[in-house]
C-alpha cells in the first residue's frame, strides 16, 4: 500500500496582503525543484481573477463566489479530493479568500476522507505592512487579522517597501506577541526563501499540530458581511477618471481587481487595488480573459458600481 501523502501549504492574510504574489513565487521554487504542485483556489467573487498567475499545465481547482470558512467548507473537500483523485501530486497550496479565518480551511483539510492522504505542512500568512501598522480597520476586521496571524505557522511581512525600516521592526514585534512560534519574515512582493519549506518539516509539523489542538477550541467567528460585486467592462475607461470614481464608490471598498482596457494605451491591464493602492499592470499571462472588474467591500451598492462603470465606458 503506498503510505505517500501530499503536502498542504495554506495561504491565509487579508484581501490583497499578497497571497497570490507568494503562490506565483512558490510555484516556480516547487517548478524548479521537479515536484508536481496542485492548487485550490478560493475566490469570494463569482469571476476567477488570481488563477491568471497559475500556468496551464498546473492542475488547478477554483472555488468562487462563497469563502471557504462560511459557506463552502465541504466543497473544499471535495475539490481537495478531486485534486487528489485525478492528479499524482507531491504538494497542494489552497490560497484561502482574504476574508478566511485560517483554522476554517485546516478544519475542512482534516476531513477524515483526507486525513490519510494529505499532510497539512504549515499555514502561511502574509500580512500586508501598512495596513498592519495604521490599524485602521473596523474592531471585527482587527480581529481577523489577529487572528489570521495567531494560527500561522509562517507570517511574511509583506509589501515593505510601503513603510519605514524602524516601523517594519514594530510590525515584527507586535506581530511576535501574538504568535511567539511562528517563523516571521519581512518582504517585498513575498520574495522569500521558499527552500525553508522542505528544510524545516520538523519544526512546523510540530506549530502545526499546535494549529490542530486549537482547532477544538471554540472561537468566534468574523461574519464581516462582505460584499461582491462583478461587472464586465468591454469598453476602454480612461484611467484618472477611473481613480477619481474608484475613491468615491460608496461603501467600504477594500479591494478591487479585474480586467480593463485604458483609454490611452492598448492591450488588456491586469487590475489590481488592494488598501487604497491601485496598480495597472500589462497582461501578460497565457490566459486568457474578458474585461471585467471585481470590488469587494462593505455596504458596496451593485447598481451604483454598475452605473458608475457605464458612465465611464461612455466619456
Ligand atoms: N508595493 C507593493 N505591492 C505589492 C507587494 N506585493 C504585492 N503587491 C501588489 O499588491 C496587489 C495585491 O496582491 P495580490 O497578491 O493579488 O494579493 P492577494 O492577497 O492575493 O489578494 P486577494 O486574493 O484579493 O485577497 C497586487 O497589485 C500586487 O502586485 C509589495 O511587496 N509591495
Amino acid at each position: 500500500m503506498d503510505n505517500k501523502t501530499v503536502d498542504i501549504f495554506i495561504l491565509s492574510g487579508f484581501l490583497g496582503s499578497g497571497k497570490s504574489t507568494l503562490l506565483k513565487e512558490l510555484i516556480q521554487s516547487e517548478k524548479r525543484k521537479g515536484r508536481r504542485i496542485g492548487v485550490l483556489m478560493n475566490e469570494l467573487g463569482d469571476v476567477s481573477i488570481d488563477s491568471a498567475i497559475v500556468p496551464n499545465n498546473t492542475p488547478l481547482k477554483e472555488m468562487l463566489n462563497g469563502c471557504i470558512c462560511c459557506s463552502i467548507q465541504g466543497e473544499l473537500s471535495l475539490q481537495l479530493n478531486s485534486l487528489l483523485i485525478e492528479h499524482d501530486l507531491d504538494v497542494i497550496y489552497i490560497e484561502a479568500t482574504g476574508a478566511a479565518h485560517p483554522l476554517e480551511v485546516v478544519d475542512a483539510c482534516t476531513h477524515p476522507t483526507l486525513a490519510s492522504r494529505v499532510t497539512i505542512k504549515a499555514v502561511i500568512t502574509v500580512v500586508n505592512a501598512k495596513q498592519w501598522y495604521e490599524n485602521k480597520m473596523s474592531i471585527k476586521l482587527n480581529k481577523l487579522l489577529i487572528e489570521q496571524v495567531k494560527y500561522a505557522d509562517i507570517i511574511l511581512i509583506n509589501k515593505k517597501d510601503l513603510v519605514e525600516k524602524r516601523i517594519l521592526d514594530s510590525i515584527k514585534e507586535s506581530i511576535e506577541e501574538i504568535n511567539k512560534k511562528a517563523v516571521i519574515s519581512s518582504v517585498l512582493f513575498a520574495k522569500w526563501n521558499p527552500s525553508f519549506l522542505h528544510t524545516q518539516d520538523q519544526q512546523m509539523e510540530i506549530s502545526n499540530k499546535s494549529v490542530k489542538k486549537h482547532n477544538h477550541e471554540s472561537h468566534v467567528h468574523n461574519h464581516l458581511h462582505l460584499r461582491t460585486v462583478s461587472t464586465p467592462v468591454s469598453k476602454p475607461i480612461d484611467r484618472i477618471q477611473f481613480l477619481q470614481w474608484l475613491e468615491r464608490v460608496q461603501g467600504n471598498l477594500f479591494r478591487a481587481k479585474g480586467f480593463i482596457y485604458l483609454k490611452e494605451t492598448p492591450g488588456l491591464f491586469l487590475f489590481n487595488y488592494a488598501y487604497g493602492d491601485p496598480v495597472f499592470e500589462r497582461y501578460t499571462f497565457e490566459k486568457q480573459y474578458q474585461p471585467v472588474l471585481v470590488f469587494i467591500g462593505e455596504g458596496l451598492d451593485q447598481s451604483c458600481i454598475e452605473q458608475g462603470l457605464s458612465k465611464l465606458q461612455l466619456k
